[in-house]
């Protein structure tokens, strides 16, 4: 029977690099995780697509999923719902397959509960100016979400102790590095090569 895979959460406040990071993670031909689509309230930003980006939602569809415990983790963040279908990371793990999460911090801390072996990275800006020129270079939001995100983001800040690990986000390339390091190093202390050299110990 093979192991369970390694549920791998990585938050961090809003604007920090998530995405990108994470964009660049999946387009490294040698990252073997799963990523984990999550659904969304929110409407599809130019270029995203329904199922490859997040599972587009109504509230109703949301409300109704969050009713049949559908959702591993949901939150509500600056005025939509984002949350984690349940069924696609438990059929995974059970695979064998590691899951990568990408998700806020009120929904990582849930997901903390429910999985406490599961590997936690919090994404550190360099400083809170760079994080707020982040989020106006991207250019998606308003002035007043700008401002709402800005607040929710020192709160986020403040939680980053539940974290097993806090990665700094200054390059996009160094950051993927220390994520892709980190799970590297936790497999390994999570003893499976030492139980796969012990095994072959025992066969010599
Ligand atoms: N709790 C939770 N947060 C999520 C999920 N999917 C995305 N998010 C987070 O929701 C926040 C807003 O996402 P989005 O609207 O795509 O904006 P952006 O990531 O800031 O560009 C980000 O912090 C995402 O990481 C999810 O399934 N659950
Ligand atoms: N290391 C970095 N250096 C400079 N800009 C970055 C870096 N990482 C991300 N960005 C930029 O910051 C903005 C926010 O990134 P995004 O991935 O949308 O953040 P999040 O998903 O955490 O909200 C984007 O314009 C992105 O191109």
């Amino acid at each position: 029977m093979n192991e369970r895979g390694l549920l791998i959460v990585l938050s961090g406040p809003s604007g920090v690099g998530k995405g990108t990071v994470r964009k660049e993670i999946f387009e490294q031909p040698d990252t073997k995780f799963q990523y984990s689509i999550s659904m969304t309230t929110r409407k599809p930003r130019e270029g995203e697509v329904d199922g490859i980006d997040y599972f587009f939602k109504s509230r109703e569809e949301f409300e109704r999923l969050i009713a049949e415990g559908k959702l591993l983790e949901w939150a509500e963040f600056v005025g939509n719902y984002y949350g984690t279908p349940i069924e696609y990371v438990e059929k995974t793990l059970q695979e064998g397959k590691d899951v990568f999460l990408e998700i806020e911090v009120q929904g990582a801390l849930q997901v903390r509960k429910a999985f406490p072996e599961g590997l936690f990275i919090f994404l550190m800006p360099p400083s809170l100016g760079e994080l707020k020129n982040r989020i106006v270079t991207r250019g998606t939001e308003s002035e007043d979400i700008i401002n709402d995100r800005m607040r929710v983001a020192k709160e986020e800040i403040e939680m980053m102790d539940a974290y097993d690990y806090v990665v700094e986000n200054d390059r996009i390339e160094n950051a993927c590095n220390r994520i892709k390091a980190i799970v590297t190093a936790e497999h390994c202390r999570r003893d499976r090569v030492a139980i796969r050299y012990k095994k072959m110990l025992e066969v010599e």
